[in-house]
């Protein structure tokens, strides 16, 4: 195996997965260098959710490996998933506890110290504007608010890769700068992030390096730069992906 020491963050290979006879995921290859701030971009149903579930072991391939630092999900979960931190799409969650509870059963059963898990988790409810929910259980959250509690939980044991579906979707625009400045000191400090979103000025803010998505493949993916090859990301997601603007024509009945 290769060593943890000089592996990228995370390496995805030759992922597949059909879902009945259409591949949702169809021979994916993927390699997040370590220290980037990774953006995954695609249309609907491209295959993002599906690649990123079986990247951090939720979802088994039906072929293809994933690595973490060189540690297999599958081979070696136990290595591989103290390593990382992940925000699921539609998380399911312990309903019927408060966020500082969910926080602490999450950190339990990482095996934290309380008063380190304690420190923690009112540091991030305070940044993510949770701190004030008191009673409210998460089955009583907002969608926004699921989703900084999620991360929360992500970042609680101090990861060294986030992987995120789409991480600032419902999420109010204060809420969001505070995840944008939480995201962007944990990449400063050495820390790797993969997420992956539907708004382009998201993405060219926060990215150093980019992957575009379409029916399961990589299209392209490197430094942003690169895949932008001086236009914006926008311009060359439509060209990569094929998407144009409609003729509004056949809506004509919508404008009375
Ligand atoms: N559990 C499932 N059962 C059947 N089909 C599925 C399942 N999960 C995903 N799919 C299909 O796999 C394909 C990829 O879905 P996926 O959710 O990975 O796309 P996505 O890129 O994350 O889309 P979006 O941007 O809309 O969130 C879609 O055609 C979807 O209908």
């Amino acid at each position: 195996m290769e060593s943890s020491g000089t592996a990228p963050a995370l390496r995805l290979a030759g992922l597949t997965k059909t879902f009945g006879d259409r591949p949702a995921v169809d021979h994916l290859d993927l390699e997040v260098p370590r220290g980037s701030f990774f953006g995954l971009i695609g249309p609907n149903g491209a295959g993002k959710t599906t690649s990123l579930s079986m990247a951090v072991g939720l979802l088994r391939p039906d072929s293809g490996r994933s690595q973490i630092f060189g540690f297999d999900v599958w081979d070696d979960p136990a290595r591989a998933k103290e390593l990382i931190g992940v925000l699921p799409d539609g998380l399911a969650m312990p309903e019927r506890l408060t966020g500082r509870e969910l926080l602490r059963f999450t950190g339990l059963l990482r095996g934290m110290e309380v008063p380190e898990l304690e420190r923690r988790s009112g540091d991030l409810l305070e940044i993510l504007e949770l701190a004030d929910t008191g009673r409210t259980l998460v089955m009583e959250y907002s969608t926004g608010m699921r989703k900084k509690i999620g991360l929360a939980t992500a970042l609680l044991h101090a990861p060294k890769l986030l992987v995120l579906d789409e991480p600032l979707e419902a999420v109010d625009p204060a809420s969001a700068a505070s995840i944008k400045v939480i995201l962007r000191r944990f990449v400063r400090d050495g820390g790797s992030v993969v997420f992956s979103s539907h708004v382009m000025p998201v993405v060219e803010q926060l990215c150093d390096h980019v992957a575009v998505i379409a029916s399961g493949r990589v299209v392209a993916a490197g430094p942003l730069d690169t895949v932008r090859s001086g236009r914006s990301l926008e311009e060359r997601f439509m060209d990569l992906v094929g998407g144009q603007a409609r003729e509004m024509g056949e809506l004509a009945w919508l404008s009375s």
